[in-house]
């Protein structure tokens, strides 16, 4: 079986409603993806426990803080086995090679990456914050900051794949959420892309919440999604 290019993002509300997908998946089908609500209201255990199952664990708390606090946390993090961490590309160099370098002293590291410009910001939002240029420019500039620091890829939209991987070679990872089939409701999410687009600009993974986690029959979803996808 080819590797699995789909990271579910479990988004629930608690640990049973997540374990009750994850009963029905396969860790050598699709990896899984542990946001900021399933990890604050089930906790590390749910974490360790589906890393002990054998499933590839993104734990996407998007760290964002002083160099020291996002370092100790990065560790924190690696210590519950998972496959993938990230933090803010917006946190600045200095604080992606504190993380990367504590993160390289690790017995088992996990892969890190950065969050360079939100896949729910459009470039209204990026002003708003006071960032000129278009996305592609941000998450251009923010990739390579990334790059410098030793980091092992990058969050971004599928829209910017190529652009992306042009500019900073292919060992680079590229992880897109915004990732929504034609006709799908794209919700809060701004720079979308279909999976089959995304990858064939570029993409290593594709990260996938709603499409599945909030469709009536998730697993008929996801196998929805793995056809449009089977010749990459
Ligand atoms: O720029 C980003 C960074 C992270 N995410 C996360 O990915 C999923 C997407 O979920 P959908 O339901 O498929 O929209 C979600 O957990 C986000 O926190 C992102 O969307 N964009």
């Amino acid at each position: 079986m080819e590797e699995p290019r789909i990271i579910i993002a479990l988004d629930y509300p608690n640990g049973e409603q997540a374990l009750n997908l994850t009963r029905q998946l396969d860790p050598a089908r699709c990896r899984l993806k542990v946001g900021k609500e399933l990890f604050t209201r089930a906790g590390p255990g749910l974490v360790e426990r589906l890393a002990d199952q054998g499933f590839s664990i993104f734990l996407d708390l998007k760290f964002h803080d002083i160099p020291h606090t996002v370092a100790r946390a990065c560790l924190a993090a690696a210590d519950l086995g998972v496959w993938m961490l990230n933090v803010h590309a917006l946190g600045g160099l200095s604080m992606m090679q504190a993380a990367q370098e504590a993160l390289a002293k690790t017995s088992s590291r996990p892969f890190l990456i950065a969050v360079t410009v939100l896949t729910s910001m459009d470039q209204t939002a990026l002003a708003q914050i006071g960032l000129s240029g278009t996305a592609e420019e941000n998450v251009l500039r923010l990739a390579r900051l990334t790059q410098e620091a030793g980091l092992d890829g990058v969050v971004c939209s599928g829209q910017e794949a190529s652009a992306l991987r042009q500019a900073l070679g292919t060992p680079f990872l590229l992880v897109t959420p915004g990732i929504r089939s034609a006709g799908t409701a794209s919700g809060d999410q701004q720079r979308v892309l279909t999976p089959r687009e995304a990858l064939s600009k570029g993409a290593n993974y594709l990260v996938i919440g709603r499409p599945i986690t909030g469709a009536p029959d998730p697993m008929a979803a996801l196998e929805g999604i793995e056809a449009e996808i089977l010749d990459f």
